[in-house]
């Protein structure tokens, strides 16, 4: 069969872990990646044998930095499939016409409204859904980690309703002009933060209310999560049920992983490209259940979580696998994703 036929649009945190994951599938081909600064990144990757495409008023601007370009977006959506839309939060929507002209199916990211796109997608919620559409958002970063915890424990329990507050990193390591350097910031002050309704764009139907803070650290978001299910479920089945979920990595504090930064530590003694821990990290020393209640804590790692769900996205509007555990089989064996207990 063909192979899949993918652009990138976008080539910074999100959109070359993407192009990189793309490049590892079997039935996907990167066709090319769009970059609009004629920079370091830029020269990287073309030395690293991805085909570079830019913006049709950027072209000059490579050719005087000699940085060899194959030619402009539009020359790149001619040749694709599916195009990942990696812009920043807002860009894509801009885009989404562009996309629809050259009759090229799209995924967004979380950044965008939900409106950009006919579905909001998590794998493991809803997959099926997104099967042959034109357009799928892949939900942000703190969004892909509730929902994974959230439909893995919907697997043995119905779930009367979700409280979770979101210990947001204040930026990205590569930022420099985003902070706080020292304060702990209410985000927002006025009660509740965004996520909750953005878990609603995939799973309707859930009572649930976030809150957000966010503090000085670039690693990784931390949750706090309280579940309050219709039946009572022990905690030996809730661990269970979090272990066997693809993408769920339950780690140990005895063992020493006690924070973000040894997660890290970890990812960087796995020889993980850029510590990336795409998988959702549970401490499973903080599981605990009263009666109906259960509680937990969890760790996201921004920069990669949502990359798995960018390539089952894209099987999915291809109608290239028809199931969940289908696209995951293949996408998680290919970016060497785990489950179960770390080590
Ligand atoms: N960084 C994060 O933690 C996460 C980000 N997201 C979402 O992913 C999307 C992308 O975010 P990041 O990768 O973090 O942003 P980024 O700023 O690292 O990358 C965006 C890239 O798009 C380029 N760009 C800017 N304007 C463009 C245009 N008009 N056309 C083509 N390229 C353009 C920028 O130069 C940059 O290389 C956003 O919707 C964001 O909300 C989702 C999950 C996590
Ligand atoms: O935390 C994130 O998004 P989210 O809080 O909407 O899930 C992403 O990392 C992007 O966050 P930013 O808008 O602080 O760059």
């Amino acid at each position: 069969m063909a192979r899949i036929r993918v652009a990138v649009n976008g080539f910074g945190t999100i959109g070359k872990r993407v192009a990189e994951a793309i490049l590892k599938q079997p039935d996907m081909e990167l066709v090319g990646v769009v970059k609009t600064k004629p920079d370091y990144v830029a020269k990287h990757a073309v030395s690293s044998g991805i085909p570079l495409y830019t913006l049709s008023d950027r072209l000059d601007a490579f050719r005087e930095k000699n940085i060899p370009v194959e030619g402009s977006l539009e020359d790149l959506l001619e040749k694709v499939d599916v195009v990942v839309d990696a812009t920043p939060g807002g860009v894509g929507k801009e885009y989404k016409p562009l996309y629809e002209r050259f009759g090229v199916k799209a995924i967004f990211q979380g950044g965008e409204k939900p409106e950009v796109a006919e579905v909001s997608f998590n794998t493991l919620c809803n997959y099926e859904e997104a099967l042959g559409k034109r357009s799928v958002r892949v939900v942000s970063c703190n969004t892909t980690g509730l929902l994974r915890s959230i439909c893995s424990l919907s697997r043995i329990a119905k779930i009367k309703k979700v409280r979770a507050t979101m210990v947001r990193r204040a930026s990205d390591p590569k930022e420099v002009k985003r902070g706080p350097v020292n304060a702990i910031v209410p985000n927002p002050v006025k009660l509740p933060s965004h996520h909750a309704l953005d878990v609603k764009t995939v799973l309707p139907t859930l009572d649930i209310v976030t809150t957000a803070v966010v503090v000085p650290t670039t690693l990784m978001h931390v949750h706090i999560v309280f579940a309050e299910l219709e039946d009572q479920v022990s905690r030996e089945d809730i661990v269970a049920t979090f272990e066997q979920t693809p993408r769920i990595l339950l780690a140990d504090a005895s063992l020493g992983l006690t924070s973000t930064a040894d997660l890290v530590e970890y990812a960087r003694d796995l020889g993980r490209k850029r510590y990336d821990i795409p998988e959702l990290v549970i401490w499973l020393d903080s599981i605990a259940v009263l009666g109906r209640e259960v509680m937990w804590m969890q760790a996201v790692h921004q920069e990669s979580i949502v990359v798995p769900e960018n390539i089952d996205a894209i099987r999915a509007v291809m109608e290239a696998a028809k199931s969940a555990e289908e696209t995951i089989r293949i996408t998680d064996e290919t970016l060497g994703i785990m489950h179960g207990r770390i080590p």
